[in-house]
């Protein structure tokens, strides 16, 4: 028996379910069975299983509750040199939900096929990130390695559902000002070719919706300066805006969606009754707007298109990212000049590209510190909130073996001027 704390050390649950399976493997489909999922997470059994590992790790163990349920588990690897700034590795406990009778497999049984497929809800949406992690701090570990630089892994809760509960609380907190964190690494995207995409900034998502009011009436009649007339003005100046984005973005084949802003009518509301034309309707807007767009002008865009749709157009935001700071990829940069050697040393294709959608990555960046999305898988289809949702056991691994260089790389970077 190998004693508590050495980082080959692995409890008999974990070791005991596949002899011919790799540990990693097991330990990942072990994470995919606990159902963190949306909207009644089980979070305990996540904490649980997060603080048995950074016991078995050696790693120094912080919870700290964000707000009443809501527990950011931190597994620390202490540097040689603690008083520089860390390394923070970021996932989220949270899965999205399933549409079982969609899937083939149980999405919380981690099914593995013969191809090595394994199928489950977060095998890419990031449980695979967060074990990634820890298993290529095991194997660092168990290496006898040590570097200048402190790695924290924060693991946080309801990312998906916006991390309001989560990360957002979590950056403001004095244990988060504590971790002294220099550069951090959240989720990405997988990528269908042998490339992998690397997020440097995020759009700004702007929830908002537009109230018409108009004249009521008979519903027989033709009742002048109607809602639904107004609200089809809008519809159809926002649409075509839609329209010309989804152009641009199609006619230059240097341009991803990250790069053009997108924009969706995703709820209606309004009316009463067949009989009645109703004196206020309802549209809410999905908009999610580049770093490189002028905010102040694109918010005067919306308002001149409410204002010509007619008297009594108003809208209101329910969600509005204002915070367009991207990180650096200069390779004058110190934290990039670590990632990137560090991939092009094990000859990794990366393609830069903005986030489309949010992450947790906005409330690092937005508090000061650089960022990237990665979540190391090529070759993957992109099946994040997707029904069969899986990742490959080879590439999951491959993901390890990714971090164990990025790791020492990122925890290496020398002292920077404002540390000296
Ligand atoms: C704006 S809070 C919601 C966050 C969610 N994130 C993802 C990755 O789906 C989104 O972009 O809709
Ligand atoms: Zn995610
Ligand atoms: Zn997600």
């Amino acid at each position: 028996m190998l004693p508590e704390g050495d980082p080959t050390r692995r409890t008999e649950k974990v070791r005991s379910q596949d002899p011919h399976e790799d540990p990693s493997v097991t330990l990942f489909r072990e994470y995919l069975r606990l159902k963190t999922v949306q909207p009644e997470p089980n979070y305990d059994a996540a904490v649980q299983f997060l603080e048995r590992i950074g016991a078995e790790l050696g790693l120094g163990c912080q919870k700290v509750e964000v707000c009443p349920g809501r527990v950011v588990p931190i597994l620390s690897w202490q540097g040689t040199d603690p008083h520089l700034r860390s390394i923070l590795l970021n996932s989220h406990m949270d899965v999205v939900p399933v549409f079982e009778e969609h899937w083939s497999h149980d999405p919380f049984e981690a099914f593995k096929d013969s191809q090595g497929n394994i199928y489950a809800r977060g095998a890419q949406d990031m449980k695979c990130v967060s074990i990634q992690y820890i298993e290529a701090i095991r194997r660092l570990k168990a290496e006898g390695k040590c570097f200048p630089r402190t790695v924290h892994m924060t693991f946080v809760p309801d990312e998906e559902i916006g991390g309001h509960m989560g990360m957002e609380l979590f950056v403001k907190r004095p244990e988060f000002q504590a971790l002294n964190v220099g550069f951090a690494l959240d989720e990405g995207l997988a990528n269908p070719t042998d490339a992998f995409t690397v997020f440097y900034g995020e759009k700004c998502p702007w929830w908002i919706k537009v109230k018409c009011e108009g004249s009521p009436g008979h519903g027989s009649r033709f009742i002048e300066n109607t809602a639904a007339e107004k609200l089809h003005r809008v519809i159809t100046s926002f649409l075509q805006f839609r329209d010309s984005e989804k152009q641009r973005l199609k006619c230059d084949k240097h341009l991803t969606l990250g790069d053009v802003t997108c924009l969706n009518m995703t709820m209606l509301s309004g009316g009463v009754s067949f009989n009645v034309v109703p004196s206020e309707l309802t549209a809410a807007f999905d908009i999610r707007i580049p770093p490189t767009v002028d905010l102040k002008a694109f918010e005067a865009q919306l308002t001149a298109w409410c204002q010509a749709a007619g008297e009594g157009v108003t809208y209101e935001f329910f969600q509005k990212a204002m915070d367009q700071t991207v990180t650096s990829t200069e390779e004058s940069d110190p934290w990039w000049k670590a990632f990137s050697g560090a991939c092009r040393d094990m000859h990794m294709m990366l393609k830069c590209e903005i986030f489309p959608a949010a992450t947790d990555s906005r409330f690092i960046r937005a508090a000061g510190h650089p960022a990237l999305g990665f979540s190391p898988m090529n070759r993957t289809p992109v099946l994040l909130h997707d029904h069969n949702e899986y990742l490959n056991e080879r590439v999951f691994l491959q993901g390890i073996e990714i971090y164990t260089r990025l790791i020492p790389s990122l925890a290496s970077v020398p002292p920077l001027p404002a540390e000296c």
